[in-house]
């Protein structure tokens, strides 16, 4: 399959090249994370971390969207890092983020330990934040495959409770193409057992390629 990701990587998006981006994302995860599960402070504390907060971001000029490097149309392989967006993205704090290695067979496979911040119904993972992963792992395989396309329908089946705190296996693979519509197909596995499986029924772009 086409070029491998790193090369195109070194030439489109190094995050190596962006250590001040990518730091201040971690920071972010790490805070949010404290933030949303601490019972040692106090709500004085609290607030007062908030107003030191407050300054933080004064700070900071904000934009309207996330900087971004889109990610290129393949055929590429290898491991995808994303910049921007809220799976993959290392600059975006809301991203695990997800690493995805697209195989040279033309299937894709990541792996992420969900925060606490997506705890769904029985101390398990939230139901749409694994359907956010899978449409999004999914999408990224097309787009490496060389396919420009948009979820169309996603039907997800929660086969058993997707535990927190624990490696989330997630592959993917494309089913079947009929003209502009690819099925592609999803699973999540934990501990070797599958908790959710889904299927993607994308729309590939009728003109050039989105960014
Ligand atoms: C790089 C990072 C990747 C991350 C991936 C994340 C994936 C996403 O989140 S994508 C965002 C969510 N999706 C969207 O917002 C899509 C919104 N919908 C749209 O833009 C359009 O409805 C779109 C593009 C899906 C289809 O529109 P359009 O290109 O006009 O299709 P259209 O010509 O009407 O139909 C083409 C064929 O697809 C079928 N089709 C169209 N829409 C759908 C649909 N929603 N579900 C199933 N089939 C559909 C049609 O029936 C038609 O089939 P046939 O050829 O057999 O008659």
């Amino acid at each position: 399959m086409g070029q491998d990701w790193t090369q195109l990587e070194r030439a489109l998006f190094d995050p190596a090249g962006h250590p001040g981006r990518v730091a201040v994302a971690e920071a972010v995860r790490e805070l949010m994370r404290a933030v949303a599960t601490t019972t040692a402070a106090t709500d004085d504390e609290l607030g007062e971390v908030a107003g030191r907060l407050r300054q933080i971001t004064a700070g900071i000029v904000a934009g309207d969207r996330c900087v971004r490097y889109p990610l290129p149309t393949g055929p590429f392989s290898g491991r995808v890092l994303g910049s921007g967006d809220p799976v993959f993205g290392m600059f975006n704090p809301v991203a695990g983020p997800l690493v995805v290695t697209i195989e040279p067979d033309g299937t894709a496979a990541g792996v992420l330990t969900p925060s606490p911040l997506f705890e769904g119904p029985g101390g398990a993972v939230h139901g749409g934040y694994t359907a956010f992963l899978v449409d999004a792992v999914m999408g990224t395989l097309l787009r490496a495959l060389g396919i420009s396309a948009l979820t169309g329908t996603l039907s997800v089946r929660y086969l058993a409770l997707t535990p927190l705190a624990r490696p989330l296996h997630l592959s993917a693979w494309v089913e079947s193409t009929d003209g502009r519509k690819v099925t592609a197909a999803a699973r999540i596995t934990v501990d070797g057992r599958p908790t959710v499986t889904a299927t993607g029924l994308f729309i590939a772009a009728a003109g050039p390629a989105q960014g």
